[in-house]
């Protein structure tokens, strides 16, 4: 038994980019990182995401709980595919053996309790966007962190639009953050405390987003 903490222990090794990540999220309740994922990770969410979208398996997402589904359209104009872990295909296991990574380090490191998490693709066609918000409106208090990969294509302009906004607050003070969705961005904010929109797109705009949850 002791042989086994003391590997445990051993066994640690510090991540840079996941110090960072918790930094940022102890400092300013949000984190913006470029190399959360590879660009050949990215390229192969991005493909599957067509793909699965071509297929027709995206729905238009909803406002309210799983139980109490309302499609809005003057709040959100986004198109989503829920993603099942236990089903996943390539591209997605490797997002989930990442994401599980994360999660591990995070429970370790910050004692966070994340014990669920669930992503789904999303697809904002020309001329959507999502409202201000906060995710937990969803009714559900057990949403942490939110994240957010962008999956777009490569030469992504800012002049495609399609900004997330982040409102953060200094000294009672509203400061909006601007991010680009630039491809293999991530985005990692504190869900039940930081409202955003996503600012209307003049081009497809292709994300994974997900939330990691306590119980
Ligand atoms: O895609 C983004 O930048 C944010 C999406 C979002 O806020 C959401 O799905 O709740
Ligand atoms: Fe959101």
């Amino acid at each position: 038994m002791l042989e086994n903490e003391l590997y445990e222990q051993v066994d640690f090794v510090e991540n840079p980019l996941y110090e960072k990540v918790i930094s940022n999220l102890l400092e300013q309740q949000y984190s913006v990182v470029e190399d959360f994922f590879d660009p050949t990770e990215v390229e192969m969410l991005r493909n599957s995401l067509l793909e699965k979208y071509e297929e027709d398996n995206f729905k238009k997402a909803a406002i309210g709980n799983r139980i109490n589904e309302v499609i809005e359209k003057t709040i959100r104009g986004d198109f989503i595919l829920w993603l099942n872990e236990a089903t996943a295909g390539e591209a997605e296991k490797t997002f989930f053996r990442k994401i599980n990574n994360f999660v591990d380090y995070l429970n370790k490191t910050c004692f966070l309790g994340i014990l669920y998490k669930e992503f789904h693709y999303a697809l904002y066609p020309e001329g959507t966007f999502y409202k201000r918000h906060l995710d937990t409106f969803q009714n559900d208090d057990r949403r942490k962190l939110s994240m957010v990969c962008y999956l777009n294509d490569q030469d992504w302009k800012p002049e495609y639009g399609g900004e997330l906004v982040i409102y953060t607050n200094e000294n009672g003070v509203e400061l909006p953050k601007t991010i680009y969705p630039f491809p293999g961005r991530v985005v990692i904010f504190e869900s039940q405390i930081l409202e955003h929109e996503v600012k209307p797109v003049k081009t497809e705009r292709l994300s994974i987003t997900g939330w990691l949850k306590t119980r």
